[in-house]
C-alpha cells in the first residue's frame, strides 16, 4: 500500500523530526550491497528515545538495531513509534525480519519513507498491519530515494555496486618508477581499507597488478592475522594467473575473469554472486572502470608524500577537453566525505549528476564518459549529512 491509498497519511512534527534524524543516521553506515537505512523510536510524547542504522551486509538492520539499543539501555518501547527511512524487512535474513522484531517489541505505529523495491508487495508493511501496527508511509520519501540512489540504479542494473580504490601520493602516483608501492598509505588507511575488504563480496585487481605485486587481497588485521569474511579475489586480464601466485591462497575464493570488458567482468562476477566488489587498481584498470561509467563510490587514501614519476592513478579516460570531465562529489557516507587517517587524508566521493555528457552509439567506450545522469546545481566543496542526504545517492 502506497502513502497515497493510505487512509492514514498525516505525520506529526515529532515524526518528521524523528526522520531527519534517522536519515542523517543512516549516513554513518557504509555504502555497498545494502541500502544505507536509519531508524528512530520516538516515545508517545514525541520524545527519541533511540536510534539504530545499518553497519552493512550481514549486520543488524537499522530497526534491529535501534530495538537493540533500547533492549541494552532498559527503554520500554511498547506503544511507541518507530520512524525509518525503508519500509521493514519481512525476510529471514542473518538477523531475522525487522517487522517481527517492531512486533514482539510492542511498538504501536511505523512510519517509513520508501517501499523496499526487493519485495514490495509481500513487505514488512503488510505484516506489521495484519498484526495490528498502524503503518504509514511517505515521509520524506524524496530525500530516502536520494539517499540510496546509486545503490537502487545498481540494483537495477542487475551488476554489482562497484567502489573504486585509490592509494595515492600527492602528485597522483600509485606506485614508484621501479613499480614499487608498498606502502604508500599510513597503516591507518591500510587498517581501513582491510576493514572494506571485510565488507565487500569481491576484490578485483588486474593482471599486472598481479605480477608486480603478487599480494595476497586478503583481509587483516595489524599482525597480518585474517579477520573476518574473506572477500572473493578477483583478477581480471587476458594473461593467465601464475600457478605460484599468492591470490591464489588455498581456500578456492579466487576467480580469473579472462577479459578486457569491465562490463564482462562484472556480469560474471554479479552471476557469482557478488553484489559489491572493491576494485584496487592498478592504474589501467582503474582507468577502464571509470571510463565506462561503472565506478559507484571512490576511496581516495592520499598521502602527503611526492613521487614525482612513477605509475599515475589514473591511465587516460578518454578525455579531451574540459567540458568533458567527469566531475565527483564529496559524499558524507561512511564517516564522512573528508577525514584524517594518520597522516593520509580520506576522500569520499561519488558520481555529481550535470556534468556527464551522453553517450553516443558510435563513440569507442574508452572514449566516452559515464552514463547519463540527471542535473544538479553546483556541489559544495565538502558536503554535510543533510546536503547528501538531499544531493547525493
Ligand atoms: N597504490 C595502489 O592503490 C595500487 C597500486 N598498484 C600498482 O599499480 C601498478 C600496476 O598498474 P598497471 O600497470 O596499470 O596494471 P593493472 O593492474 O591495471 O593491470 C593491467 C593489465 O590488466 C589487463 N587488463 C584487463 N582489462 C584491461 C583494460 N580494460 N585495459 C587495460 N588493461 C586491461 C591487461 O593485461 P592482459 O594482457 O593480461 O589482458 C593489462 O596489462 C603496479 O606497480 C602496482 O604496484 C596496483 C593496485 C593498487
Ligand atoms: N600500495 C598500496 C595498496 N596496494 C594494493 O594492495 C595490494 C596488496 O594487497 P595485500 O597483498 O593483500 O596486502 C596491492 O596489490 C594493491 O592492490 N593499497 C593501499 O591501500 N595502499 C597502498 O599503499
Amino acid at each position: 500500500m502506497t502513502a497515497a491509498q493510505n487512509p492514514i497519511s498525516a505525520f506529526t512534527a515529532a515524526e518528521a523530526a524523528a526522520m531527519d534524524t534517522a536519515l542523517e543516521a543512516a549516513l554513518q553506515g557504509p555504502r555497498g550491497a545494502n541500502p544505507l537505512v536509519g531508524a528512530v523510536v520516538v516515545g508517545p510524547d514525541g520524545r527519541q528515545l533511540v536510534t539504530g542504522y545499518h553497519r552493512g551486509a550481514g549486520t543488524a538492520h537499522a530497526e534491529a538495531d535501534a530495538i537493540a539499543a533500547a533492549a541494552s539501555a532498559g527503554v520500554d518501547l511498547h506503544g511507541s513509534t518507530m520512524v525509518v527511512t525503508l519500509e521493514p524487512c519481512n525476510h529471514v535474513g542473518r538477523t531475522g525480519p525487522c517487522a517481527q522484531a517492531i512486533i514482539d517489541a510492542g511498538i504501536a505505529n511505523v512510519v517509513y519513507a520508501v517501499d523496499d523495491p526487493h519485495d514490495p508487495a509481500a513487505g514488512g508493511a503488510a505484516t506489521l498491519r495484519a498484526a495490528g501496527v498502524s503503518v504509514r508511509s511517505g515521509l520524506a520519501a524524496e530525500r530516502a530515494l536520494e539517499l540510496n540512489r546509486r545503490w537502487f540504479q545498481a540494483v537495477d542494473a542487475k551488476r554489482p555496486f562497484v567502489t573504486l580504490h585509490i592509494a595515492q601520493t600527492l602528485d597522483s602516483r600509485i606506485a614508484a618508477e621501479d613499480g614499487t608501492s608498498q606502502w604508500i598509505s599510513s597503516p591507518e588507511s591500510l587498517a581501513d581499507n582491510h576493514g572494506i575488504r571485510n565488507r565487500i563480496d569481491a576484490i578485483l585487481v588486474g593482471t599486472q597488478t598481479v605480477l608486480v605485486d603478487n599480494p595476497r587481497l586478503t583481509a587483516r588485521d595489524a599482525n597480518g592475522d585474517a579477520t573476518g569474511k574473506q572477500p572473493l579475489r578477483a583478477v581480471m586480464g587476458l594473461r593467465d594467473v601464475p600457478a605460484d601466485a599468492a591470490v591464489r591462497g588455498d581456500d578456492g575464493k579466487v576467480l580469473h575473469l579472462p577479459t578486457r570488458d569491465p562490463r564482462k567482468a562484472l556480469s560474471v562476477l554479479f552471476a557469482a554472486g557478488t553484489r559489491h566488489v572493491m576494485v584496487e587498481g592498478g592504474s589501467r584498470i582503474l582507468s577502464a572502470f571509470l571510463a565506462e561509467g561503472l565506478v559507484d563510490e571512490l576511496i581516495v587514501y592520499l598521502a602527503p608524500t611526492l613521487l614525482g614519476s612513477g605509475t599515475p592513478a589514473l591511465n587516460g579516460l578518454g578525455i579531451g577537453t574540459l567540458a568533458q570531465a567527469q566531475r565527483w562529489a564529496w559524499d558524507a557516507a561512511s564517516g564522512g566525505a573528508v577525514q584524517f587517517l594518520g597522516r593520509d587524508l580520506r576522500l569520499h566521493l561519488l558520481p555529481e549528476e550535470a556534468t556527464v555528457p551522453h553517450r553516443t552509439q558510435d563513440t569507442p567506450a574508452a572514449a566516452q564518459s559515464p552514463s547519463p545522469q540527471p542535473t544538479s546545481t553546483d556541489s559544495l566543496p565538502v558536503r554535510t549529512a543533510a546536503d547528501t542526504a538531499m544531493g547525493g545517492y
